[in-house]
C-alpha cells in the first residue's frame, strides 16, 4: 500500500511575543564568574612582559623584532588562556589528557577572540598587551601576510555586532568545551559542559536583546564559533608556512599547535 503521510500541524514553536524566561541565578552566577576571570586573565602583567623579554626566544635571534614581539605576546596570552580555562566549572574534572587536547585545539581560536577584544575601530588596530598597536599593514609586514585581512575582518565584524564582555566570555567557554576536537577520550562530558554555556548564552541574549533580534543575534554568535574554526585552522597553516622560512616559532607554540619541527 501507499505510504501514509501525517501532515497534521505540529505544535507551534516559541511564539515571537512569548515572555522571555528570566536567567536562573545559577546562570547569572556562571556569567559573572566568567566575566570576572576574563578580566583577571585579560592582559599579561608588566612583570610577565618583562620576564618574557629577557628570554631570548630563539637562539639565532631572528632579525625580525616585530615577529618576536608577536610570538612573545602570544606565549603570554596562551598562558592566560590556560589559567582562564582551569577556572571553568567542570574543566578540572576532565581527564588530564582531555584538558590538554581541549587547550591545544582552542588556544588559537580564543586568541582570535582576544584579538577582537583588543581591536580599536577608530585606528583600525589591535593593541596587544598594553603595548604597541598593530595596524593591518603592520601585521602584514610582521610576516603574517595572508592572515592580516582575515583577522581584521573578523575583528571588525565582532565590533559591528557589539559583542559584550559576557558574550565574549561565553563564546570563549564554548570554544574551549568543543566536544568534536580530535582524540578526545570523554567527549560526552565536554558536550554536557558546552551545553551549560550554550544555555547561559541563549538566556543572556534573550534577556538582553529585544525578542525580535534574539534569534538573529544568537545565530550570529553561534556562527562566530564556526568562523573561529576556520581561523584556528588558518593559524595552523601559518605555523607550517613559518616552518618553511628562516623564522622559528618558540617550542611552546610548536608544541601546543602540533607543528612537528622538520
Ligand atoms: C606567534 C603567533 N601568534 C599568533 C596570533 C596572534 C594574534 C591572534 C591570534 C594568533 Cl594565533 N599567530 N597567528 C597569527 O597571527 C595568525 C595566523 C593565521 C591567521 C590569523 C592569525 C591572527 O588570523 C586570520 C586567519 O589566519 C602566531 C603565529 C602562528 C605567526
Amino acid at each position: 500500500g501507499c505510504i501514509s503521510l501525517n501532515l497534521s500541524p505540529v505544535p507551534q514553536p516559541i511564539k515571537p511575543n512569548m515572555p522571555v524566561p528570566p536567567m536562573t541565578s545559577d546562570q547569572e552566577e556562571l556569567i559573572s564568574a566568567l566575566v570576572h576571570y576574563q578580566e583577571e586573565f585579560e592582559q599579561p602583567s608588566e612583570a610577565d612582559i618583562k620576564r618574557i623579554q629577557e628570554i631570548g626566544i630563539t637562539d639565532d635571534d631572528s632579525e625580525d623584532p616585530k615577529f618576536e614581539h608577536i610570538t612573545k605576546m602570544t606565549i603570554l596570552t596562551v598562558e592566560l588562556i590556560i589559567e582562564f580555562s582551569k577556572r571553568l566549572t567542570g574543566f578540572g574534572d576532565l581527564l588530564r589528557e582531555d584538558q590538554i587536547t581541549l587547550l591545544k585545539a582552542c588556544s588559537s581560536e580564543v586568541m582570535m577572540l582576544r584579538a577582537a577584544r583588543r581591536y580599536d575601530a577608530k585606528t583600525n588596530s589591535i593593541v596587544f598587551g598594553n603595548s604597541y598597536p598593530y595596524t593591518e599593514s603592520e601585521y602584514e609586514t610582521a610576516g603574517l601576510g595572508f592572515s592580516a585581512p582575515m583577522l581584521f575582518r573578523f575583528c571588525r565584524n565582532m565590533c559591528r555586532m557589539k559583542v559584550d564582555n559576557a558574550e565574549y566570555a561565553l563564546l570563549a567557554a564554548m570554544s574551549i568545551f568543543s566536544a568534536d576536537r580530535p582524540f578526545l577520550r570523554e567527549a560526552y562530558k565536554v558536550q554536557k559542559l558546552q551545553e551549560i554555556y550554550l544555555n547561559a548564552l541563549s538566556a543572556y541574549v534573550a534577556n538582553k536583546r529585544a525578542m525580535n533580534s534574539f534569534s538573529i543575534m544568537i545565530g550570529k554568535l553561534l556562527n562566530v564559533l564556526t568562523e573561529l574554526r576556520t581561523l584556528g585552522n588558518l593559524n595552523s597553516e601559518m605555523c607550517y608556512r613559518i616552518q618553511l622560512t628562516d623564522k622559528r616559532l618558540p617550542d611552546l607554540l610548536n608544541e601546543i599547535w602540533d607543528v612537528t619541527p622538520k
